[in-house]
């Protein structure tokens, strides 16, 4: 499939502390996908952003390393429709760490974009330290969708994006799908009001 040829074009974002796993995530899915919506078939492209590490690193610089760092992380955030918050469940610290991400959010992303949190590293369930039940209040406390996954066996990445497809058609058909002015969403202006529910292939 060719650039021209999806319908939807979706920026995410992936965010959270170093080795927690979200290059792995990204490489575990397929940028394009075709899904079956309401029987027609919609076509998508997901493009990926994981926030580099040496963005933070400038945090500790000058005021002109400061400000540089913080038009480098605005531009981020600001171009994302969605953004993955992710923690490695077998690492405590990479959890402790949310609240920083979530002022992070706060402070450079659109209040209308789509957080998903996502604990990774399931496969290592002997080596957990972060309860399911402690991350799921985490998340409903702050209103965002939970999911755990292992980039390493494959499991519930492709639900998590599909998920969040779902998701994002549904925010746009409320008109409050995050927009990026300088490169416009290619679904944009078609109508979408046949989407009623999602049934990926
Ligand atoms: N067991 C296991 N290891 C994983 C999983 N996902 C990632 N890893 C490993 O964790 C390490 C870090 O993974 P990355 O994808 O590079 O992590 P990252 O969050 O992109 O890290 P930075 O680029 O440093 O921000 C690598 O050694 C991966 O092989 C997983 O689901 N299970």
């Amino acid at each position: 499939m060719s650039m021209e040829d999806y319908d939807f074009l979706f920026k995410i974002v992936l965010i959270g502390n170093a080795g927690v796993g979200k290059t792995c995530l990204v490489r575990r899915f397929t940028q394009v996908k075709t899904v079956l919506l309401s029987n027609k078939k919609v076509n998508f492209f997901f493009s990926f952003t994981t926030l580099p590490r040496y963005a933070k690193k400038l945090q500790i610089w000058d005021t002109a390393g400061q400000e540089r760092f913080r038009s480098i992380t605005q531009s981020y955030y600001r171009s994302a429709n969605a953004l993955i918050l992710t923690y490695d469940i077998t690492c405590e610290e990479s959890f402790r760490c949310l609240p920083e991400w979530l002022r992070e959010i706060e402070q450079y992303a659109s209040n209308k974009v789509i957080t998903v949190l996502v604990g990774n590293k399931i496969d290592l369930a002997d080596k957990r330290e972060v309860s399911q039940q402690r991350a799921a209040e985490f998340s409903e406390a702050q209103d965002m969708y939970y999911l755990e996954t292992s980039a390493k066996e494959s499991d519930n990445v492709e639900k998590l994006f599909l998920d969040l497809a779902c998701r994002l058609i549904s925010e746009a058909r409320q008109n409050t799908l995050v927009n990026n002015v300088s490169s416009p969403l290619p679904g944009e202006g078609k109508s979408i009001s046949y989407l009623t529910c999602c049934n990926f292939n």
